[in-house]
């Protein structure tokens, strides 16, 4: 069909998130996308364009005096704020790598994100806070998700990371498909031509997904949304319906491959899922991944993950221990609270170097 690109298809098969809060980015789209999801990187960059630069200085004069965190905290919802009329869903802002082991320190950056969207006059079922997922990230969720502050676990590269995610209550979970490392280098990238099938984050996903059905299935609960992130390519986009999830979540770069590429497969014959967990069955060629773990030295999740261990108790004790014993979870994690860690300096920098202009401090 005429027209037809990459982008149409996976509208087709997915819900679409858009990775990104370049506001402008978001109105070019073809379609409105689902959620907007965002990190340190994305609003730190967002925050030094010319179209945010209102933005910041208003955010300046009016909370310059209380330091950096404060102005980085009100332009990160003021920004997101900017595109809840140009998507469906909700608009997401992370809590600062500082905080991953303050349980404490992330529910009240959370408290201070939900009373600035209130201000804004986002209502509470417009935005949800993206928590890397440590045990304190996990004990953390807990609270917030009982007060009706709706969190998605982020940095997730384990089953056991996802299991907690559940138990905390969390409304949506974004494993990293790939390392962050992996974005700067090539040596990390995997060369496989099947991936729904030869990833080796595959089976990892496919054993959280089936978790999740199984929870389902057992308690009548929802259970988090899986909103995939950190793809490489738009055919590793593309595999995401493949493996049975209803969202994913597309960055700039990929959502330019997938404009750029005509769509030549055959046409689609269902309707994408209403529920992410109702009628998820994993494609028969997909099955066998249920029992492997390419990431892990033994045959299937080398740290024997139980859907049946509270991975939330002693303070989230127990998921800390679990990401350590993984034979990835803890490096990729750390990793990622290290990028994003350098992008808050930055910001840091940014906003200090601004207020100082102003002389308010
Ligand atoms: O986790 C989510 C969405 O929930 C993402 O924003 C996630 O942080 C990013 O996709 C990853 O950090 C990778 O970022 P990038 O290198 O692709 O820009």
């Amino acid at each position: 069909m005429a027209g037809r690109t990459l982008l149409t298809r996976l509208d087709e098969l997915c819900n679409v998130d858009v990775d990104d809060a370049d506001i402008e980015f978001i109105k070019s789209l073809p379609f409105k996308p689902y959620n907007q999801t965002s990190n340190q990187a994305i609003i730190t960059q967002a925050i030094t364009s010319a179209t945010n630069k209102p933005i910041l200085s208003d955010c300046i004069k009016k909370y310059g005096s209380q330091g950096w965190e404060t102005v980085f905290e009100r332009v990160s919802v003021r920004i997101c704020a900017n595109n809840v009329p140009l998507i469906k869903g909700r608009v997401l802002i992370q809590t600062s790598p500082r905080h991953i082991h303050d349980d404490v320190a992330m529910v009240n950056q959370c408290r201070r994100f939900a009373a600035a969207f209130e201000e804004a006059c986002v209502s509470r079922d417009r935005f949800a806070i993206k928590i890397p997922f440590t045990g304190s990230g996990a004990v953390a969720s807990r609270t917030l998700n009982a007060e009706g502050i709706r969190t998605l676990a982020t940095a997730v590269f384990c089953l056991e990371q996802a299991i907690a995610a559940s138990q905390s209550g969390c409304l949506l979970i974004s494993p990293y498909f790939n390392e962050i490392a992996a974005h700067f280098d090539l040596a990390l990238r995997p060369n496989v031509a099947d991936t729904a099938l030869e990833h080796p984050m595959s089976p990892r996903i496919i054993q959280m997904l089936e978790a999740f059905k199984t929870f389902y299935t057992e308690t009548g609960e929802e259970q988090p949304i899986m909103v995939i992130a950190s793809h490489l390519s738009s055919e590793e986009v593309l595999a995401m319906a493949e493996l049975g999830c209803q969202h994913v979540t597309v960055s700039q770069d990929n959502f330019r491959q997938l404009i750029a590429s005509p769509d030549e497969s055959p046409a689609i014959t269902h309707a994408k899922p209403t529920h992410p967990y109702a009628s998820l069955s994993t494609p028969e060629r997909l099955q066998s991944l249920a029992q492997k773990d390419p990431l892990s030295a033994t045959e299937k999740n080398g740290s024997a993950a139980s859907l049946d261990t509270d991975y939330v108790a002693q303070n989230g004790k127990i998921l800390d221990a679990a990401i350590e014993r993984d034979s990835v979870a803890g490096k990729r994690m750390n990793d990622a609270m290290k990028f994003f860690t350098e992008w808050e300096e930055k910001a840091k920098q940014i906003i200090e170097g601004e207020i100082s202009k102003l002389r308010l401090t």
